[in-house]
């Protein structure tokens, strides 16, 4: 199937949707409100290891509450992670493709219920194979900082990124998304990857931020995005995990900058100690603030709207609702 088809898939979703589709929340967060410990390197990969039928329950948690399109569990989840904890490479793999596994499985026996219902207001949802940060796997917080230092290189991005994309890829999602990027450097590595390896189906990237203006490591969004206007293989381009009080600003910039499609999907407000691996009290956000704002960011032109980290099916539920009356 050529690049154009693949890209109708997302865009066929989002007409369904009514204009808007809804992205899920926070994995993590609801692994951890079932009771998973996570404060680990491997953060919600562990899961991966330790508890996939919590995996499973997640994403159909989240495919109850309204979700269009189902993030993998493979965030945290890299090749490096698994074989520093004494994986083979063959089990670090197959970790991958069971990642996506999980979340097909979840779609298709979610759908299967759904459809037969007359009445019923789901779409058969997406599975969006997450590819979280270099900065995701150093655990150290630097996907909200972008400071990789001078000897990650474009080659070692690239390097980090690719067998694990590969493996993701064969395993079969709709879709790629790139979660938390951080600064230009990574943004590159992510777009010569998609065309080296190439990836046919669509890809969004998203880019955190900790002030509202830029990426975290200081750099334009609009340098960023001249990077990624260049790559017909990405679809979608946004922010995840930034305070939602930064977000209608953003799409507007966003809007000025791109023809793609827009992607946002913000944490509740509160503020990540990478070093105490705790979330800290901040600015936050209910579901009902969620709700009144998932309005104002589609009207500013957002086309998939979510949640991230501390969102919960609560607060998807909210968005779901208010984003497909009709
Ligand atoms: C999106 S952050 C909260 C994920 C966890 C981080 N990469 C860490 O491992 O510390
Ligand atoms: N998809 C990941 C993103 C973390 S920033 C999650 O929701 O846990
Ligand atoms: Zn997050």
């Amino acid at each position: 199937m050529g690049r154009e088809n693949d890209n109708d898939v997302l865009e066929d979703l989002i007409e369904k949707a009514g204009g808007c589709a809804v992205v899920d929340g926070g994995f993590a967060t609801q692994l951890e409100r079932h009771g998973a410990s996570i404060n680990d390197p491997l953060w919600s990969a562990l899961c991966l290891i330790k508890d996939p039928n919590l995996i499973k329950r997640v994403h159909l948690e989240y495919l109850e509450a309204g979700a269009d399109i189902l993030v993998t569990s493979s965030y945290q989840a890299t090749l490096p992670g698994f074989l520093s904890r004494g994986l083979s490479i063959e089990e670090a793999e197959s970790l991958l493709t069971k990642s996506v596994r999980i979340a097909v499985e979840a779609r298709d026996k979610f759908w299967f219920t759904v459809k037969r219902k007359s009445g019923h207001i789901y779409n058969r949802a997406l599975v969006a194979a997450s590819i979280g940060s270099y900065g995701a796997y150093l655990a150290d917080g630097s996907e909200y900082s972008g400071k990789y230092g001078p000897h990650v290189t474009l080659e070692k991005l690239k390097d980090f990124h690719r067998r694990r994309l590969q493996i993701l890829v064969d395993a079969g999602p709709d879709l790629l998304a790139f979660e938390t990027i951080p600064n230009k450097l990574e943004a590159q590595a992510c777009v010569e990857l998609l065309d080296e390896e190439k990836v046919e189906i669509p890809s969004w990237i998203c880019f955190s931020s900790v002030n509202g203006e830029n990426a975290p490591s200081g750099e334009s969004f609009e340098d960023c995005l001249d990077i990624i206007n260049k790559s017909s293989r990405v679809c979608a381009v946004g922010i995840n995990c930034a305070p939602p009080h930064f977000v209608f600003t953003l799409i507007q910039k966003f809007k000025e900058l791109t023809g793609k499609a827009i992607v946002v999907y913000p944490n509740s407000g509160e503020t990540w100690d990478g070093v105490a691996k705790k979330w800290r009290p901040s600015k936050c956000f209910d579901d009902e603030k969620f709700e009144i704002f998932a309005t104002q960011w589609r009207d500013a032109g957002a086309k998939l709207i979510g949640g991230c980290c501390r969102t919960t099916p609560c607060t998807i539920r909210a968005v779901s609702k208010v984003l497909k009356q009709r």
